[in-house]
């Protein structure tokens, strides 16, 4: 085990989740703590990015409790944008913002003192040099998406949650995601990721939610293993 589990950060108990009156799986109960990370797997529809959208307060639980230390989720809230970064399916940038010009606009809003600092060390580390001072429309849809993501490093975060963070991204930043997102959790974060990638999952993962309609059940990685093979 590489961090045991601490006080729990995020927790949801009993938690429905869908976008009308009938939830889209079973309901959810899970906890996560500081320096820890929990996969969240299962097939095309069976409600992952709604359960995420759920839990950091972007849809309205249909029953069932979020709370993230001790409080309700709450998006508007001041304490919940500073401990809460996500990067969920929906890219979005400043249409007349470069790249660059969004990252520092991200951390600076975060309160980062040495932002330029850091935002050059994203813009490397997520491979973006040659193509920083461009505006985002002017990407490709693999350089958006480490875009996105870098946006989710440039500023402190308790809780980093992300949705198929994997996805257009080429097997070398796939890999190095992986080991940054190893690093976040082992420096502290509480990092909880939907992804259909069994590497991703096999090396981040400290547990798996494996989300289905009978039942949504937390497990080791061992006891996931057939799941995450089916990814
Ligand atoms: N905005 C929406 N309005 C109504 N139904 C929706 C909406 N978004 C998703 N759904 C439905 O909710 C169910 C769960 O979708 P969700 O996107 O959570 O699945 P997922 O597990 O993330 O899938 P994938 O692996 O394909 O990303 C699906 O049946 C989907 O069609």
């Amino acid at each position: 085990m590489r961090n045991p589990p601490g006080s729990d950060l995020l927790v949801a108990g009993g938690l429905a989740v869908g976008h009308g009156a009938a939830p889209v799986c079973a309901p959810v109960d899970l906890r996560l703590s500081a320096g820890r990370a929990l996969a969240v797997v299962g097939p095309n529809g069976s409600g992952k990015s709604t359960l995420l959208r759920t839990l950091v307060g972007l849809l309205e639980p249909l029953a069932g409790t979020v709370t993230l230390a001790g409080a309700s989720v709450d998006e508007r809230s001041a304490a919940f944008r500073r401990d809460v970064a996500a990067v969920l399916d929906d890219d979005s940038f400043f249409v007349s913002l470069t790249g660059r010009e969004h990252l520092l606009l991200t951390a600076r809003g975060h309160g980062v003192a040495a932002a330029e600092e850091v935002v050059a060390a994203e813009i490397e580390a997520f491979g973006l040099a040659e193509r920083a001072d461009a505006l985002p429309s002017a990407l490709s849809s693999g350089q958006r998406r480490r875009l996105a993501l870098a946006a989710a490093f440039v500023r402190p975060a308790r809780l980093l949650v992300l949705d198929e963070p994997e996805r257009r991204l080429d097997a070398g930043m796939r890999t190095r995601l992986a080991a940054r997102l190893g690093g976040l959790r082992d420096a502290g974060t509480a990092v909880l990721f939907a992804s259909h990638d069994a590497e991703l999952v096999g090396t981040v993962a400290d547990e798996v939610l494996v989300v289905d309609d009978d039942a949504c059940r937390v497990l080791a990685p061992a006891e996931a293993a057939g799941r995450i093979a089916e990814l």
